[in-house]
């Protein structure tokens, strides 16, 4: 269910760090197409060989993604397997993730923000319509392929990556996801289903309006724990129906989640909000 790419049509350039079990380069792929020479911009995700064993569920998840197109998903071309190399290649995207650029631009207006939020939610509803949970919805899985004028609110355009850790079926790195992990897949990862994207979605949009923060960072392993443990909510919003749409989506209840229909509605009806206006260019995350 993928398109194998032969190992001499790829050219590595710099790395770009690395993920988990990942290693991460740009890149280019060749393609010889009617004769001409095609030379593409490309992410090149090269798995450990020595994490052999997490190979099927690295594939899996990015099968997973491209049985499937959509504007705001990433476009996995395909693999490439060379000696004990897997090499997963996917489109580059110029801007990088959502969660370094939040950290590195001081000022974001709101409407950027709530596009950005609107353009998630129109992915997930669309895996929603197709039954596919992503499983691994976070700012640092947004990569922003256009900026958009962040201080001008003009558009940005996202596209939501790869799962890669789609199973988590460790579990210490489902620990380590919190609190973007649904509480209830903490403990039973195959209760992994539609309604944990929603949980992901609201710590999502926690990050998105605190400057690219990480939810709950700096509390240790225990403290996360606990936080699920006494069915705690993260720091609210001064913005009230922000606030309230971040706690439905983290209801600890699964079925009490709101389908991406009424995520959507909520966030139209967040946009013609008066707040809008009076926090036009964000100054400092709130
Ligand atoms: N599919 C993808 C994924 N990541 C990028 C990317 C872009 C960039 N400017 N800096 C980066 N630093 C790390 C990753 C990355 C591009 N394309």
């Amino acid at each position: 269910q993928f398109h194998m790419i032969k190992y001499e049509d790829l050219r590595w350039s710099e790395s770009l760090g690395q993920g988990s079990f990942t290693r991460i380069f740009k890149g280019s792929k060749i393609d010889i197409r009617d004769g001409e020479r095609h030379v593409t911009d490309v992410l090149l995700k090269e798995l450990d060989a020595n994490h052999k064993n997490c190979w099927e569920s690295f594939f899996e998840a990015a099968s997973l993604m491209s049985q499937i197109s959509h504007k705001h998903l990433l476009l996995v071309y395909g693999i490439s397997v060379h000696r004990s190399k897997n090499v997963m290649v996917q489109e580059f995207i110029k801007c990088g993730a959502l969660d370094l650029f939040l950290k590195r631009e001081g000022s974001v207006s709101v409407s950027w923000k709530l596009d950005v939020a609107k353009q998630l939610a129109s992915a997930l509803n669309f895996l929603e319509e197709k039954n596919i949970t992503h499983g691994n919805i976070c700012a640092k899985n947004l990569l922003l392929a256009r900026e958009g004028d962040a201080s001008q609110g003009s558009s940005p355009f996202i596209k939501l990556s790869d799962p890669e850790s789609i199973h988590a079926h460790w579990e210490w790195l489902r620990k380590v996801m919190i609190p973007w992990v649904a509480p209830e897949v903490l403990e039973a990862p195959e209760r992994l289903e539609l309604e944990c994207d929603k949980w992901s979605f609201g710590a999502t949009l926690w990050e998105l309006f605190n400057g690219g923060q990480a939810p709950l960072q700096g509390l240790d392993l225990e403290r996360k724990l606990q936080f699920y443990e006494t069915y705690k909510q993260l720091p609210s919003s001064e913005w009230t129906e922000l606030a309230d749409l971040i706690s439905q989506c983290m209801n600890y209840q699964p079925a009490f989640r709101p389908s991406c229909r009424s995520i959507i509605r909520q966030l139209n009806s967040l946009i013609t909000s008066d707040y809008v206006i009076l926090h036009a260019a964000e100054p400092l995350p709130d």
